[in-house]
């Protein structure tokens, strides 16, 4: 038998597991890396994060993902250099993060590496008549790189099975989320604030968990992320929402990008910064007689829009005055003042707290995740949330690589 296998097969019967989840995002600030004990397994799993940080990508290497990063035309040369020089950078700055914390590879047992999307193209999205129907995603940054690059199996590539067995390929949130978060105490909302925003809904534990489901909401930083690029090329976000909470919602702008059919789609759906982008956004400014808005006054109406964004989704499942679940931010906007507020506003009534309330700490909670299913494909069993209307695939997740 390959060593490799056996190994594997020993991980499997091990109480616990030592893994790395990965995660860089849409927001390309860099890659985040999650030091994670694993124990047990499905709804059993508990955590213990004994490290976690967020490794910076310098602009460089920015600039490499945005040559291709939700771009319909690309070198198709660059992106194949980018799937290898990726997978090589993750475990490099793996190795990083294991030598700032003293932790040697070989008392590493998996890294659960998410890569880097590049596409997203939902069939309602990409609308191409030769694929009708047809859900796609591209993640980068090879999972046999990272394997070779850091000395460790691992668990790459998660979103294809959920593809291949009817998803979009996203969220993947409902099953860690599910698995770690389900309480018998409460239902629970957790809105992760990324570069896309979106909730996983979670019944009270012991209720009916084929409710339990995760959809995107729409924009939460990219559009933000982007004109404040563009305007200041020198800031990388609205730090604290300073500018955003200085500048004065433009309604006859809002009203035309909250026209876009996605705000009223069905749920569960998902996006990407593919539709939520420049050209988007433009569109509505020549549309609204909007394109000499202001920074300050652009970022106030593209804050409103991410939280009415959020704010619809939600009252399309517990109605327009239904009592809402408590919510659990995370991601980097749950650091955003000017967005918390409007949210606030948007969905009043509702109890708002961060997820380090439950134990997990805002910005760790998607390389968690990620370490969360790696555990799952190795030692546990396809996740059976599905008859719901929700139509949650049942499946392990994630491809294996190992050194060697
Ligand atoms: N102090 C802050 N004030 C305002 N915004 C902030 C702050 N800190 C982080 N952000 C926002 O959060 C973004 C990073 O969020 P996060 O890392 O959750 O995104 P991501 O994981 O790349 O996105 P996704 O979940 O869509 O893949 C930054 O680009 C910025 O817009
Ligand atoms: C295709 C893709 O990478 N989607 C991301 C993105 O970032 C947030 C949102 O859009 C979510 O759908 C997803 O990531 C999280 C981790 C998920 O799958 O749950």
């Amino acid at each position: 038998m390959n060593a490799a296998i056996a190994r594997l097969c020993q991980l499997a019967q091990q109480p616990s597991r030592r893994i790395v989840g990965l995660m860089s995002g849409t927001s390309l600030d860099g890659l985040d890396v999650a030091l994670c004990r694993l124990t047990g397994h499905g709804a059993a799993t508990q955590l213990a994060l004994e490290q976690f940080a967020t490794v910076p990508y310098t602009d460089d290497v920015r600039r490499h993902i945005r040559q291709v990063f939700a771009r319909e035309q690309v070198s198709l040369e660059y992106l194949t250099l980018l799937n290898p020089w990726l997978g090589r950078l993750h475990a490099d700055m793996v190795l990083g993060c294991l030598r700032t914390w003293q932790v040697s590879p070989a008392d590493v047992d998996l890294v659960a590496s998410h890569g880097q999307t590049v596409y997203h193209a939902p069939a309602h999205q990409h609308q191409q008549p030769d694929f009708t129907g047809l859900n796609a995603t591209l993640q980068l940054g090879d999972g046999d790189h990272v394997a070779q690059g850091t000395g460790i199996i691992t668990v790459s590539d998660f979103r294809q099975k959920h593809l291949a067995a009817g998803g979009e390929g996203a969220p993947l949130a409902t099953y860690g989320d599910y698995l770690l978060l389900s309480s018998p105490a409460e239902a629970r909302l957790l809105l992760n604030l990324g570069g896309i925003a979106n909730f996983t809904y979670l019944p009270r534990a012991g209720a009916d968990a084929s409710a339990a489901f995760s959809t995107d909401t729409g924009p939460g930083n990219t559009l933000l992320d982007a004109t404040i690029r563009a305007h200041r090329p020198e800031l990388q976000y609205d730090e604290d929402g300073r500018l955003a909470l200085a500048g004065r919602v433009h309604p006859g702008l809002l009203g035309v990008l909250l026209d876009h059919p996605f705000f009223a789609a069905a749920l569960p759906k998902t996006t990407g910064p593919e539709l939520f982008g420049p050209a988007y956004l433009a569109a509505a400014q020549a549309q609204s007689g909007t394109a000499a808005l202001g920074l300050e006054d652009l970022l106030a109406t593209l804050v409103e829009l991410s939280a009415a964004g959020v704010a619809r989704s939600v009252r399309q499942v517990f109605g327009p005055g239904g009592p809402l679940p408590a919510v659990y931010t995370s991601g980097g906007g749950a650091h955003n003042p000017a967005l918390l507020g409007a949210l606030r506003r948007h969905l009043p009534g509702a109890t708002f707290a961060s997820t380090d309330a439950l134990g997990v700490p805002p910005d760790a909670k998607e390389a968690i995740l990620f370490a969360v299913l790696a555990n799952e494909a190795v030692a546990g069993q396809p996740v059976a949330l599905g008859a719901g209307r929700q139509r949650v695939p049942a499946v392990t997740m994630g491809k294996i690589s190992w050194p060697g």
